[in-house]
């Protein structure tokens, strides 16, 4: 029984594989250990030690999946048109974002869009999920597509790290030391009152997502990446993405009145400053600070420009996380996202109800996907069920299997 179980897996040798999607609606990997009297079919990832040095090459037999046809992504119209678009998929944590963003890019790059796909969640799985090292912070280029496809992992301790250097030259201790020095002092406590050391210090959550995202445009708006035409964020869960929705204006804000304060600062020492002869420092600091917030507002009216930027919600059918979605949509909805499409990740297939606890299961979720149905929130959302397979999604074989259930 425990083999017919669809939960099980099992481990085979390395073989060839290709990918099939037959009439029946049915898409399965298999390779030159097919055996068709007991329905398997076997399929392969690289899994890599944990330092991502050297691939170890395994497969797993993995049962053909059944896809319901009414679950069409709409990937055509995702796919059309050369001018660039953002995709942000989020949700509740473990549903399936990464692997759904990580296989998203990588149809888009199948398709030949060049791509970039950024993780923004401070608990990065990207790296797993393409079973190669993409931590560092910087654009790495991810092997086994047909166009340029690159993946980032911002690292959120490095961009915080950037902003505090930022402040804390325009208007933190080093700015309150050379202002006590010019007797300037009452105008370094006000710089004080604005608390950007202590927003440092122990920053609101969402912080670093709102950052990581601001350092992302500096990446998409250089002539050296004009030519990505698809960016898809595998972003932080549900929390987070939501307050980070409000950071922005927030950031803006105080930002903002630093750079007020500084202008006034920069008048009032302006004969100082030049005897000292430190003005090229202190503009490149407050230059540094104004872009910073220019890119703060971009984030914001990016979340919210619906000709570009999609907010794809991944969810799996459990009564907790469409509860949640619907909580998420009310507030992307609320916050002007755009949003269109959800995901409905791991659903069990019907050919596993042979095995009695994945047909209960399965009865369980079905009654999570009629929840969806009736949900106010979410009914009128395009519904996308992608099943459950029994392996691990990893590796660009197994992200290019899943893109090809789910982005249809
Ligand atoms: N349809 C699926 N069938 C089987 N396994 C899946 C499926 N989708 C995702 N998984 C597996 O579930 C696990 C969690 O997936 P993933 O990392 O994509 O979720 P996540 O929402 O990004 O998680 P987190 O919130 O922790 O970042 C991974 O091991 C992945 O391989």
């Amino acid at each position: 029984m425990a083999s017919r179980c669809f939960t099980s897996f099992s481990l085979v040798c390395f073989h060839r594989f290709s990918a099939t999607n037959n009439s029946m609606g049915t898409v399965a990997l298999f390779s030159h250990t097919f055996k068709p009297q007991n329905y398997r079919r076997s399929f392969f990832t690289s899994v890599s030690s944990p330092l991502y040095r050297k691939p170890l090459k395994t497969s797993f037999q993995v049962r053909s999946v059944a896809i319901p046809a009414e679950t069409v992504a709409g990937f055509d119209e995702m796919v059309s048109g050369s001018q660039r678009k953002y995709y942000m998929l989020g949700g509740k944590g473990g549903v399936g974002k990464t692997s759904c963003a990580a296989s998203l890019a990588v149809k888009f790059a199948n398709q030949g869009h060049p791509t970039i796909v950024v993780s923004t969640d401070p608990a990065h799985s990207l790296s797993d999920s393409f079973a190669q090292d993409l931590t560092g912070g910087e654009l790495v280029p991810v092997e086994g597509v047909d166009s340029p496809l690159f993946a980032l992992e911002i690292n959120p301790e490095k961009a915080r790290e950037d902003f505090r250097t930022a402040g804390q030259k325009s208007g933190g201790s080093g700015m309150k030391d050379f202002m006590d020095s010019m007797g300037l002092g009452m105008l370094a406590d006000q710089l004080g009152e604005l608390k950007l050391g202590e927003l440092l210090d122990s920053p609101p959550p969402g912080l670093d997502e709102a950052l990581s995202i601001s350092k992302v445009m500096q990446f998409v708006e250089s002539q050296e990446y004009s030519r990505f035409t698809r960016i898809v964020f595998d972003t932080a869960p549900t929390g987070h993405t939501l307050r980070l929705l409000s950071l922005p204006d927030f950031l803006d804000a105080s930002v903002g009145k630093i750079l007020k304060l500084k202008k006034k600062l920069t008048s009032a020492t302006s004969a100082i400053k030049s005897v000292l002869g430190k003005q090229e420092t202190r503009q490149d600091a407050s230059d540094k600070l104004e872009q910073l917030r220019e890119r703060m507002a971009k984030v914001r009216d990016l979340f919210r420009d619906s000709d570009t930027t999609e907010f794809v919600i991944v969810t799996i059918p459990t009564v907790m996380a469409v509860s949640e979605s619907s909580r998420l949509h009310a507030s992307l909805k609320k916050e002007g996202v755009f949003v269109q499409r959800l995901i409905v990740n791991q659903v069990i297939p019907p050919s596993a109800s042979d095995c009695k606890f994945c047909g209960m299961k399965r009865k369980d979720q079905m009654r999570a996907i009629d929840m969806i149905k009736n949900n106010s929130e979410l009914s009128g959302l395009r519904l996308i069920q992608a099943p459950l397979v029994d392996m691990e999604i990893r590796g660009v074989p197994a992200l290019k299997f899943m893109g090809d259930m789910v982005w249809r």
